[in-house]
């Protein structure tokens, strides 16, 4: 079944939690969603996932537009939601507009999010009012580490507790279809989860959220620079690849590979003229 921003919503009311993973080309959008994912994220965690940086900072629209385009090819039945990348939706209306537009039209994502709460509120307003619907993302945003001074835990203090709700009910109130709720304590993401009639999407925010996403590399055990404490790593494949590559040397080397059943072959006749 097709998953659209109203299933989202519906889960809320019906009490079904929503299921979402990260995937960056079309190989993993198509097995994900064969799977029966709910949504995928085109996240901008792709720049450290794929590209190798060490945050998200350098990430550009061009980048997200390129992974969003192949993911969207996989993706028959699941949610895509693309990540707004650093700077594309902070100097002004227009260009946020713009950029969210550039992510539908070329990368046929069906929603954007982008992170922050009331300090974004005008650029999410006039995405939903081009009738893009818009994903919010607030606690842990990446995109802020030079100001956190870090990938750390938020909303452990009244006063950012306080913000927190704020926040998620002014993106609620501005359009958003759902929030992206991460890295904050348990009962922080219960109090904000009871506070909105949209869902919320946890990462690293427990379990009273309305669905749960992680980066695919990290439940599927492909990613090692580091390991938040809230991934649950579901198989390890680096494990398994560097069997599969450690077999594929050894073969090569010992001649067991390629087979006869790998190999091509031409018309004896012709061979006997070739080698005349
Ligand atoms: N592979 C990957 N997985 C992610 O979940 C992810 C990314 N990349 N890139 C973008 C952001 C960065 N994220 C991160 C990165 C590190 C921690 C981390 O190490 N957190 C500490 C908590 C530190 C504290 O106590 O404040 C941890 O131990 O989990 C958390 C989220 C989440 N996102
Ligand atoms: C961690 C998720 C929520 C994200 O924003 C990303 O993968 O970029
Ligand atoms: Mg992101």
């Amino acid at each position: 079944m097709k998953k659209t921003v109203a299933t989202f919503k519906e889960a809320k009311i019906n009490n079904e939690k929503l299921s979402m993973v990260t995937a960056y080309d079309y190989s993993m959008a198509k097995i994900v969603d064969e799977g029966g994912i709910d949504g995928i994220l085109v996240g901008d965690s792709l720049g450290m996932v794929t590209l190798g940086y060490e945050n998200t900072l350098a990430v550009t629209i061009d980048d997200m537009i390129h992974h969003t385009k192949a993911v969207s090819r996989g993706a028959n039945n699941a949610l895509v939601v693309a990540d707004m990348p650093f700077l594309s939706y902070h100097i002004s209306i227009e260009e946020s507009i713009r950029n969210a537009g550039r992510l539908i039209k070329e990368g046929n994502a069906h929603a954007v999010k982008l992170e922050g709460g009331r300090d974004v509120i005008d650029k999410v307003e006039g995405i939903v009012k081009a009738q893009i619907p818009v994903m919010g993302h607030i606690g842990l945003t990446p995109q802020s580490i030079n100001m956190f001074g870090g990938f750390k835990v938020q909303g452990k203090t009244i006063e950012q507790i306080q913000n927190l709700i704020d926040d998620a009910k002014c993106l609620e109130e501005a359009g958003v279809f759902a929030i992206v709720l991460e890295c904050i304590p348990e009962k922080v993401s219960k109090i904000i989860t009871e506070s909105v009639s949209i869902p919320t999407i946890g990462i690293g925010a427990g379990k009273y959220c309305d669905g749960q996403i992680l980066v695919i590399n990290d439940m599927l055990g492909m990613y090692s620079d580091f390991t938040p404490k809230f991934v649950k790593q579901y198989k390890n494949l680096k494990e398994d690849i560097n069997e599969a590559i450690n077999n594929y040397i050894k073969d090569i080397k010992t001649g067991a590979f390629p087979e006869e059943k790998h190999s091509f072959n031409i018309d004896e006749q012709i061979l006997d003229k070739l080698n005349k």
